[in-house]
């Protein structure tokens, strides 16, 4: 595939250039580049509000073979800041997909880039970490020097505090399917639509809870368990959202966290977290359960980690807790529980959307916790 006249540029802040041609809407996008290896999904990744504040790149060469439907979107909106990818498919088919990829890139007003080398990207990202970027298009498509300054004008990703950006503005009731067993608070910090399905389907009221709520907010829902969410931005920046676990931790209320809920959760307990160089996305990630050697293949997206070794077991504010879960690729932390008070969280996404079902018991364990037989 070659190009003629480049038409779109993806920038990296360290100078490095990629030509293109645009895809979706025109103009300029800036964000944190990086790159997600699911070879199927990418409705779900971009409506990830995890993704928030990234411009994400494809490795899978095909993308948009499905269009875009309906049902698939996992919040109301794309939430990428750039979408890159090698080659869109001239046309959608599929029975479910009401429109093509690049006219919804389009009317949602998401700048991205087709025609890129996206392996040697991947490469680059792999050797040299993830990094601030910018997609240039139409009249922002500028000289060269120009767009990396531009590029630096970006916040970069450490430090941000973006719950706030995509979680819901009004708390929210999701009811259960069937009877009704528990009551749920849950913090939206960029809550995924599955998560939600699948806490209804287990007997599970949900409400859903801003991300500034009060620890009176959350009581005030009399909840049998506290659910912290996924979400973008740097969980070091997530001050109250910390206090607010530890304050949930003292009450012994059951606490269940996905991905972002999983690096407050540790927070809360004491550990720092860090950025990792070049993260995890994708859907086919494997995890180790330190206490029954069990590997389970997960859906993964996230850019950060809580410090600590695999099967680590460690003093807290709350008692003991366990390195429950560890990723054996690179030994990252994937899983917290703990021991004396009844919270448990993982770094990975049981509620998969999009990837494989390993892990979807990990929302019986959370209604087994707030049954009280642990
Ligand atoms: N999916 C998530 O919740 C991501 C958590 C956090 N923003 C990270 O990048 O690590």
């Amino acid at each position: 595939m070659s190009v003629s006249a480049p038409r779109a540029a993806l920038v990296l802040e360290n100078g490095k250039l990629f030509w293109g041609r645009e895809f979706g809407a025109l103009g300029r996008s800036l964000g944190e580049v990086v790159f997600q290896t699911g070879m199927t999904g990418y409705q779900e990744t971009l409506t990830d509000p995890s993704y928030h504040g990234q411009i994400v790149v494809q490795t899978s060469p095909q993308i948009g073979n499905t269009g875009w439907n309906d049902e698939d979107s996992e919040s109301g909106r794309i939430q990428v800041a750039g979408y890159v990818v090698r080659d869109p498919s001239r046309t959608a088919s599929n029975w479910r997909s009401r429109r093509e990829l690049s006219d919804e890139l389009v009317q949602q007003g998401v700048v991205g880039i087709a025609e890129v080398d996206t392996r040697s990207l991947t490469r680059h990202i792999r050797e040299s970490g993830v990094m601030r970027a910018g997609v240039f298009s139409g009249d922002a498509l500028t000289d060269p020097d120009a767009m990396t300054e531009q590029v630096l004008t970006a916040p970069p990703m450490a430090g941000a505090n973006l719950a706030a950006r995509v979680s819901t503005a009004q708390p929210y009731v999701r009811p259960a399917v069937g009877t009704r067993r528990f009551r749920v608070a849950a913090l939206d910090l960029g809550v995924k639509a599955n998560t939600l399905r699948m806490l209804a389907d287990r007997g599970i009221e949900t409400h859903v809870l801003p991300a500034s709520s009060s620890l009176d907010q959350i009581l005030e829902t009399e909840p049998d368990g506290v659910f912290l969410s996924n979400g973008p931005g740097d969980p070091s920046a997530m001050t109250e959202a910390v206090a607010l676990t530890r304050a949930v931790l003292e009450r012994r209320i059951p606490l269940f966290g996905i991905c972002f809920g999983n690096q407050i959760l540790g927070r809360a307990l004491g550990r720092e977290t860090y950025k990792l160089r070049y993260g995890h996305r994708g859907i086919n990630i494997p995890v180790i359960d330190s206490v029954d050697g069990r590997v389970s293949i997960t859906s993964q997206n996230h850019g950060f980690a809580v410090e600590g070794e695999a099967g680590e077991r460690f003093d807290t504010p709350f008692g003991r807790a366990l390195v429950s879960h560890h990723c054996p690729n690179d030994g990252a932390v994937e899983g917290l529980r703990c021991l004396d008070v009844p919270a448990f969280s993982v770094q990975y996404h049981p509620e998969a959307a999009a990837g494989p079902h390993d892990a979807a018991a990990l929302f019986d364990e959370f209604t087994t916790l707030m049954s009280g037989d642990r």
